[in-house]
């Protein structure tokens, strides 16, 4: 059993850079089990970037990240992915199989344990049905099991790809602008609904936002990130409108005018 007083997640010294492009400078973070972390920062500041390297989908050019423990570039395949199954991430996009019943993209979250073939049996006829249905009345959807998913609203949609991750059963959940493409009121209702899992689940959340509003509502922490460092890192009730607008001003103080 991992120690809950030890980070679940731990940046020491990390940067990346993409060719000729310096994406994340020299970042030390420390997140611990049970937080709901906000990435904040305009466009390009690194926020994918940050949590493509913290579920491991990108290594560090420099540096070393730690996911429950572990130094995630230091792990063979088979020991990474193990970790990796602990770590489940929601997506602006759903990433859904648009064509394919709710359930099948709801089972999809145990595509890291199942073998081949009961993944491929479970596409014919539907495995573990009481799971994946508990996980859709979890995210207020239960009548939508063995609807065709893209005959759902991009609000439902999201609603299934958090049941995916709710049957992969990760101990971190990352969400990479989870509600950019939702109305004001679905994204509240989305936000509402990871606060709300997260805090039941006693999971760590973070969760990359362009809604610094939504940011101060639903997390507990909020990093600013602009041009690849950190800028700040404050509890949500210490951010004041200066550190909001130093965040995004188009400007850097010694740019010339
Ligand atoms: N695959 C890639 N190849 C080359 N450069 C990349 C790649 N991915 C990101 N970058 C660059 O790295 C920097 C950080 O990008 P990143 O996507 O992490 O920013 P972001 O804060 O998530 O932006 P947004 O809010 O627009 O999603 C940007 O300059 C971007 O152009």
């Amino acid at each position: 059993m991992y120690p809950s007083t030890s980070p679940v997640l731990e940046l020491k010294q990390v940067s990346h850079r993409f060719d000729r492009i310096s994406a994340l400078h020299h970042l030390n973070l420390q997140i611990r089990s049970g937080e709901r972390v906000a990435l904040i920062g305009s466009s390009g500041a690194g926020k994918s970037t940050l949590l493509k390297l913290l579920n491991g989908t990108l290594l560090p050019t420099q540096g070393e990240v730690w996911a429950l423990g572990y130094p995630l570039s230091q792990l063979s395949g088979s020991k990474r992915r193990r970790v990796q199954r602990q770590i489940g991430t929601i997506y602006q996009q759903f990433h859904l199989v648009d064509n394919l019943a709710v359930i099948h993209n709801v089972n999809a979250g145990h595509l890291g344990t199942w073998p081949f073939w009961k993944a491929a049996l479970s596409l014919l006829y539907p495995l573990e049905v009481e799971t994946a249905a508990k996980a859709l009345h979890r995210v207020g959807i239960p009548e939508k099991l063995y609807e065709r998913t893209d005959r759902l609203s991009g609000g439902q949609q999201q609603r299934v790809a958090i049941a995916r991750v709710l049957v992969q059963n990760p101990a971190i959940i990352l969400a990479d602008e989870p509600v950019a493409s939702l109305d004001p009121e679905r994204s509240r209702e989305i936000m509402a609904l990871l606060q709300s899992l997260v805090q039941d689940l006693r999971r760590t959340l973070i969760i990359s936002l362009h809604s610094v509003e939504l940011a101060q509502i639903y997390c507990d922490r909020i990093i600013g990130l602009r041009h690849g460092q950190i800028m700040f890192d404050v509890p949500a009730a210490q951010l004041t409108t200066a550190m909001i607008d130093d965040l995004y001003r188009l400007k850097s103080p010694e740019s010339p005018a």
